[in-house]
């Protein structure tokens, strides 16, 4: 199935003429956090402002005079790294797979930000698996259509989707929608909301992502931080993650 993606065309090309700093693109919020003791072990971390609430910049130094931060939502990640504005990135897998960048290459699986993309239904009707085989569409309420497409399509399903930017669980309660795809990790979003998780879709952490072009024009600087984030991996693995967080908050 073809998933239609915005135009790329870079506005530039990564990297060629531009010797500035390279842009690290990353995501404010749960996964910004995750990631700050990484980038203070890996001497990338950004001027302390990049981290509060209350400035209005988007674009930070960092300890490396050659690395500048630039704070985006979560879902532009992606965007901005596979169009060349930034040279590398950090998102969710759940990003990467809502929209199959082929110009992003994803090296380093950073363990952080785990959850799972499910399906999720109201907790009071029943899950029968082999209804979904009768099936031939379904309506699900989600921010992710491509992915949702994707799994019911494998089962033979023709997926109706109600895009949605947040708050998806309400869609079953209110009519829009008979399921809803959308992150788990606790489970308790759901609960409080009435609903259950029926089939996990897939298991997601953060991922450190490059622009393809970006690591051909300027191979060392970028190999140099692809191997900071690994030593820095290293040096404190993944296992130590909500230490991590918590140490950080
Ligand atoms: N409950 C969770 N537990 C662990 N990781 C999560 C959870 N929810 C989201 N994530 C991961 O963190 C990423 C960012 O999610 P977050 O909820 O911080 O931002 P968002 O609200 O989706 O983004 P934005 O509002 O900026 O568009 C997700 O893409 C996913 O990879
Ligand atoms: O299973 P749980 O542990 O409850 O986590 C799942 C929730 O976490 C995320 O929301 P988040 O807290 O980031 O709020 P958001 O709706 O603003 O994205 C996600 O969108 C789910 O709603």
């Amino acid at each position: 199935m073809t998933v239609p993606q915005p135009d790329l065309q870079p506005a530039r090309s990564p990297g060629a003429q531009d010797r500035g700093p390279l842009v690290l693109a990353l995501p404010k919020g749960r996964i910004l956090k995750a990631v700050t003791p990484l980038l203070d072990q890996a001497g990338m971390a950004p001027s302390p402002d990049c981290l509060g609430d209350n400035s209005r910049k988007l674009r930070f130094p960092t300890q490396n005079p050659m690395l500048d931060v630039v704070r985006v939502r979560s879902f532009d990640v992606a965007t901005f790294v596979a169009s060349g504005g930034a040279h590398i990135g950090i998102c969710g897998a759940d990003v990467l797979m809502e929209f199959d960048y082929p110009e992003i290459y994803a090296p380093l699986d950073l363990g952080i930000g785990g959850c799972r993309v499910s399906v999720a239904q109201p907790a009071s009707l029943p899950h029968d698996p082999q209804e979904w085989a009768r099936w031939s569409e379904v309506r699900v309420a989600t921010k992710y259509p491509a992915i949702t497409r994707r799994f019911f399509a494998a089962r033979g399903i023709n997926a109706n989707i109600v895009h949605l930017h947040g708050a998806m669980e309400l869609a079953p309660m209110l009519g829009l929608s008979r399921l809803i795809v959308d992150l788990v990790d606790t489970g308790s979003t759901l609960r409080a909301n009435g609903l259950r998780e029926v089939e996990t879709i897939t298991h997601i952490t953060s991922r450190l992502i490059v622009n393809r072009t970006a690591l051909k024009t300027r191979p060392e600087e970028i190999g140099a931080l692809i191997n900071g984030f690994r030593n820095a991996l290293e040096a404190s693995p993944p296992a130590a993650e909500k230490t991590r967080a918590e140490q950080s908050s």
